[in-house]
């Protein structure tokens, strides 16, 4: 028996979703084969991840984030913006909002097609070598190199990602390179098992190691450029405590349809 799924498109800098509408409950949230087969770029609609948005008490809505391996993932920084748009075009929501996500509540404010995305505090940063490791919401391991745009991100991410320290839960790996105006990055998503073209998290927790690799306290901004596109990271840091971390960039709509699976 084949069954028709309606779907929309989002993506924020380069970071592609499959967001379904799931307020009914009819989606299976159980079903892992059914949303790894969305995901797939070949025989499915193709994306980084798929999120159900669904009705929860107390907030406008949950976030349900997999991967495109269709695994439950942890939070999904660029995921969090795509859902603030999808809410404000299914009219939930108007430019303002409250939602539950796996690592807990987020405030997030849409003006066009920018989203700026609340995301939890972090006061835990750990060394591996000269790699900062911290959790974001997910887990990422930054490490700053030289000649980024020529890095095999592939080979070097996957081999971190494998390692006999983060193997078994994996850990998503962050490259970052300075750059007038800021600071490029390169990401090897865990779940995705690949190089993204964005990663929401990722960019936050380089930002955060960035501002304690410089020394730098006080309320900062730190842009970041990313393969797909300009992300803002804001924060207030005291020492190795991380409050008020915002996360800025576009969250744009690309199509929308209806998939028939067998
Ligand atoms: N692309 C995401 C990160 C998604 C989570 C991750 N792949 C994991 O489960 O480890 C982002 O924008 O933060």
């Amino acid at each position: 028996m084949s069954i028709k799924i309606q779907f929309s498109k989002y993506q924020g800098a380069g970071n592609d979703f499959i967001l379904i509408d799931n307020r009914n409950g009819h989606f299976d949230r159980n079903n892992e084969e059914l949303i790894k087969k969305l995901c797939d770029r070949r025989f499915g609609i193709g994306g980084d991840g798929l999120m159900l948005l669904q009705n929860t008490k107390n907030f406008d809505f949950e976030m349900v984030y997999y991967n495109a391996d269709g695994a439950e993932g942890t939070m999904c920084g660029n995921g969090g913006r795509c859902i603030v748009a999808f809410a404000r075009d299914l009219n939930i929501i108007s430019e303002k909002t409250d939602f539950l996500a796996v690592d807990g509540p987020h405030d997030a404010e849409i003006a066009a097609y920018q989203v700026n995305l609340g995301m939890i505090d972090v006061n835990q940063i750990h060394r591996d070598r000269e790699a900062y490791v911290m959790n974001t919401g997910s887990p990422h391991y930054i490490l700053k190199v030289n000649d980024l745009a020529n890095l095999d991100v592939f080979k070097e991410g996957y081999a971190i990602r494998n390692n006999e320290i983060y193997g078994e839960k994996g850990i998503n790996v962050n490259f970052i390179e300075p750059e007038e105006n800021g600071y490029f990055v390169r990401t090897f998503e865990r779940g995705v098992e690949d190089e993204t073209f964005a990663c929401g998290t990722g960019a936050t927790a380089a930002a955060m190691a960035m501002a304690i690799d410089q020394s730098l306290e006080g309320d900062l901004r730190i842009p970041i450029r990313v393969l797909g596109g300009q992300l803002y990271i804001s924060f207030h840091k005291s020492g190795n405590t991380f409050t008020n971390v915002y996360l800025k960039g576009p969250a744009n709509f690309v199509f929308k349809g209806e998939i028939e699976i067998g």
